[in-house]
């Protein structure tokens, strides 16, 4: 029998149309339809689109009349973006770029998610790349069919400069710090201090809400609680942990340990201390100085960590009684950012009362804004935004590296900017591996 004639509705617009079970001819919705005929769709293949009414069981049923259909069956996660890929639709920095535009959270992660998604970082890369093929195709040129000494030596001082200014420029997005993956995964700040400090009640009131359990009871968090909150655009995720403090008490040494593990990979730590304890303790002094309290001292926290010194409680001082009598400690140091890093004079606040807590609001946020000047300038900084990114640049640079100490012997050159050629290939997806694939598009949700 020959097929039934079906006359298509023309493409790229919509059409009101009454979706209908094909095998029971029950009516499942009134929907808007746009078919798309390849390759001007956005897998490069013939499509159609449903704009659905949203109720779970309109969705379901369509969905079911389609499976019901032979050759039809429901897409995988990410296999629309993995299709347009294979069709050339995209490159991998623009299948990342979409990934981190659907899971972006902040205006920063949004504006970076952007660079990649529109493309801005391919073609940074596929600039980079088109210098490393030229270098390539001339040595690889001579030695092909250049018999003449003088040309060869020509060529291979020719191609030199051009590759030396590639792998400083190169360097220099390598050296630059980590801002890309900062805006992406967020800045980390970790709250630590002795049992009671009031660590969770601070938690709590920087989420605004009451996420972490507090009491009166020393050594009540164990686990760490960590929250994400929006500071200035960027994505700041808070750690609250336990009390760092000798215990018999396994499960709270567990605790304690994991504290350490947070505390070491915090970008930005706040140093919580019981403000009445401390001026009882007649250590004030050496608290400015930046220390830990309870059993933890300075020497765990590394060189690059920025650490806010916080009292809390001030609502249990008595009138002149503790660091504010004493004329410091009320605001720590809010100077301008060019006289350097928030410094470790401790900043007064109240999780009771609310007080300071702007101040430490806008001292963290300062903080954060100096941890990510750090990473660099903005544009730059988004061409490496995963850890793939850093370890292809960086096998390009070595490869780079290694064309310097050889550049004049040709065959030796050509095989290093091969490898410089691939490395920078892997970021875009030029040359892939399925397991860089997989990775990539696993991250999708399915339907895109
Ligand atoms: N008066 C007063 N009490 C506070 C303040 N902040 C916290 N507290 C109280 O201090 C006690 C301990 O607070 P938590 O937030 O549980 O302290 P923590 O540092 O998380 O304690 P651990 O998890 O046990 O290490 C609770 O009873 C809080 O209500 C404050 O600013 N003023
Ligand atoms: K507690
Ligand atoms: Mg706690």
């Amino acid at each position: 029998m020959a097929p039934a004639l079906v006359r298509l509705p023309a493409p790229r617009l919509l059409h009101l149309v009454e979706v209908v079970d094909p095998a029971s001819g029950q009516l499942l919705d009134k929907a808007l339809v746009t078919r798309f005929s390849g390759p001007r769709s956005y897998t490069g293949e013939d499509c159609v689109e449903f704009h659905l009414h949203g109720g779970p069981s309109v969705v379901r049923s369509v969905l079911a009349a389609l499976g019901s259909l032979p050759g039809l069956r429901p897409a995988e996660p990410g296999e629309f973006t993995r299709r347009a890929f294979e069709a050339g639709k995209l490159d991998l920095t623009e299948v990342e770029g979409l990934a981190d535009l659907l899971a972006a959270g902040t205006q920063a992660q949004h504006r970076q998610a952007l660079l990649h998604a529109t493309g801005a970082v391919r073609r940074r890369y596929e600039g980079w790349r088109a210098r490393l093929l030229t270098a390539l195709a001339a040595v690889e040129a001579v030695i092909d069919f250049g018999e003449d000494e003088g040309i060869a030596d020509e060529v291979a001082a020719g191609v030199l400069p051009d590759m030396r200014a590639l792998r400083a420029e190169l360097a220099g997005f390598l050296g630059g710090g980590q801002r890309g993956q900062l805006v992406r995964d967020g800045v980390r700040v970790a709250l630590v201090g002795p049992p009671n400090a009031g660590k969770s009640s601070l938690l709590n009131a920087l989420a605004g809400r009451d996420a972490a359990i507090v009491s009166p009871f020393p050594g009540t968090t164990r686990d760490v609680m960590e929250l994400e909150l929006e500071l200035g655009g960027q994505r700041v995720i808070l750690a609250d942990c336990a009390g760092i403090r000798e215990t018999e008490d396994p499960v709270e040494a567990e605790g304690v340990r994991r504290a350490r593990a947070t505390l070491a990979t915090a970008h930005i730590v706040i140093q919580l201390r019981d403000a009445q304890a401390v001026w009882a303790s007649d250590d004030a002094a050496a608290t400015q100085a930046g220390d830990l309290g309870g059993d933890s001292t300075p020497g765990e926290l590394s060189e690059a960590q920025l650490t806010l010194s916080v009292w809390n409680k001030a609502d249990l001082l008595a009138e002149g009684q503790g660091p504010r009598g004493q004329g410091f400690g009320m605001p720590a140091d809010l100077a301008p950012r060019d006289r350097g890093p928030p410094s470790t004079a401790p900043l007064l606040i109240s999780c009771e009362t609310g007080e300071g807590l702007d101040d430490l609001t806008q001292l963290l946020g300062r903080a954060v804004e100096d941890i990510l000047a750090q990473g660099g300038d903005p544009e730059a900084a988004a061409l490496v935004t995963r850890a793939r990114h850093a370890a292809a640049l960086s096998r390009c640079v070595a490869a780079l590296e290694r064309y310097e100490g050889v550049w004049a012997a040709l065959e030796l050159a050509a095989e290093e900017l091969r490898g410089a050629t691939r490395a920078l290939g892997a970021i875009s997806g030029v040359v892939d591996t399925e397991e860089v694939l997989d990775s990539v598009f696993s991250e999708f949700c399915i339907g895109k």
